[in-house]
């Protein structure tokens, strides 16, 4: 498998009168994807091919090529490549993320933004989780859950021989090597867990909650012959969406966020002085109410996201045709990797790239809806995260939570600098050694020491 600069792949026509030369063996290419993808870039520039056994795969790693990439070609470049792990959990591409564009993802997307993702349901969608985590006589419990997320998340990026190599050879190759046994290990227990979910909310008192789950319920249940009725593996595969897309993308932002206000107390304090100055002493409850009132808190969330975007690849796409990049032929089926992670490290672009200062932000423009290339945590265009005002109001309105209820400290004998930054993942990119932090001082209905 050989990595090579793009300038010198066969795609580029007229033929680039350089040599050909091969940058590395990916055997002797150290660290997770992005970060070493990113160092690459820095050398060889921000559109560069990769070959992975038959597949060739292009990585962006600069706000223009992302914005010819998302913008420009977005419908171009708006299918999904399959691997065998994504095909897998999604029950056969029935879910959003990873179905093949098309009708019956225009379809998907169209209920997903109506019906399931706007920013009213944050709360019907927490309940119907809270209650199902909690079912007596059913194994997985909320540590489970917890580990499940992750591994749910793993198995979604694990690649396989059959992804670079279709035929005889790779599955061969899977079978030899056991590849597969993770991720149907993941799916199984993945797929009881929504059964029971569902079998939840065919109880009739279960058809009382209006969450995601009924809500698909309802549309399988329905007479009307015009409107789209979904199966149950159509049901599961999106509430592996919500489950694995959703939890994880936010939940891996604020443990981020709180991580970078540790190791800059400055910024920490500046926070708590504006959520509480802003919202008032003796509050008991913060609520939806309050998103968008603290804009310190909105320059942290953007510098969070611009350092640690969850997905430091957004989810692959595919070429549909032919496309030029930059001047750079591209050919259908193409798999494109945006690097999002590179573009918000970018020296180019960012001064002090590697520290986190959301004044940065301040009398700026640049914001994450998809419309700025250079922050890009929920992508853009027509495969853009259709959850964004949920993701990013439940990262508000955590943080708002944590910052605003206590005064956090670090466990006895720990200093800011023995924070490990490390990461791990595959498709999303987590804390690898968990933050561990101490409540100090309880804030809201009077000053109390925890
Ligand atoms: C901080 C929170 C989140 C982040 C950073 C995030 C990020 C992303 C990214 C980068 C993509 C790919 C976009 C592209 O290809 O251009 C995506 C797609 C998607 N996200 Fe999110 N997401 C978040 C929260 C959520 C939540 C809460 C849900 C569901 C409840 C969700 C559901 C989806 C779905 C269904 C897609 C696939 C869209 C498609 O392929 O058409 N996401 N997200």
């Amino acid at each position: 498998i050989y990595l090579k600069n793009f300038k010198t792949s066969k795609f580029n026509l007229p033929p680039s009168p350089s040599s050909l030369p091969i940058i590395g063996n990916l055997h002797h290419l150290s660290g997770l994807p992005h970060r070493c993808f990113h160092n690459l870039s820095l050398k060889y520039g921000p559109v560069m091919l990769l070959r992975l056994g038959f597949v060739p795969v292009v990585v962006i790693s600069s706000s223009e090529a992302a914005e010819a990439v998302l913008k420009t070609h977005d419908l171009e470049c708006c299918s999904r490549p399959k691997t065998v792990g994504t095909g897998k959990l999604s029950y056969g591409f029935k879910d959003i993320s990873f179905s093949p564009y098309g009708a019956y993802w225009r379809e998907m997307r169209k209920i997903a933004v109506i019906e399931l993702l706007s920013l009213k349901k944050v709360q019907s969608f927490r309940v119907a989780l809270g209650q199902n985590f909690h079912v007596d006589g059913f194994v997985i419990d909320q540590e489970r859950i917890e580990e499940l997320v992750t591994d749910g998340a793993i198995a979604l990026g694990t690649f396989t021989f059959s992804d670079f190599f279709p035929g005889g050879a790779g599955r061969f190759l899977d079978w030899l090597f056991r590849r597969n046994k993770k991720i149907n290990r993941a799916f199984k227990e993945l797929d009881a867990f929504y059964q029971h979910v569902i079998d939840d909310h065919l109880k009739p008192e279960g058809r009382k909650n209006k969450d995601i789950v009924s809500l698909l319920l309802d549309m399988i249940d329905k007479e009307d012959a015009d409107s789209f009725k979904p199966s149950m593996d159509n049901l599961k595969a999106i509430v592996m969406d919500v489950f694995l897309a959703g939890i994880d993308t936010s939940s891996i932002t604020m443990i981020w966020a709180m991580t970078e206000l540790v190791r800059n107390p400055r910024v920490m304090k500046k926070a708590q002085e504006n959520i509480r100055i802003t919202l008032g002493a003796k509050r008991e409850k913060i609520t939806e109410d309050d998103l968008g009132k603290v804009e310190y808190l909105s320059l942290i969330i953007k510098e969070t996201f611009r350092l640690h975007p969850p997905l430091p690849f957004i989810i692959p796409r595919e070429t549909m045709s032919h496309i030029k990049i930059q001047g750079y032929d591209i050919p259908p089926k193409t798999q494109i990797q945006v690097n999002v992670w590179a573009i918000g490290r970018d020296p180019k672009r960012w001064t002090d790239p590697e520290d986190f200062i959301p004044e940065r932000f301040a009398n700026s423009s640049v914001d994450f809806r998809g419309q700025h290339f250079e922050l890009l945590p929920f992508g853009s265009g027509r495969r853009m995260c259709p959850a964004m005002p949920m993701g990013a109001a439940t990262v508000e309105l955590g943080l708002m939570n944590l910052l605003y209820f206590f005064d956090w400290g670090l466990p006895d004998g720990m200093k800011t600098g023995d924070i490990d930054m490390e990461e791990y993942g595959t498709l999303s990119i987590v804390k690898k050694v968990p933050l561990q932090l101490v409540p100090l001082r309880r804030y809201g209905c009077g000053v109390q020491e925890v």
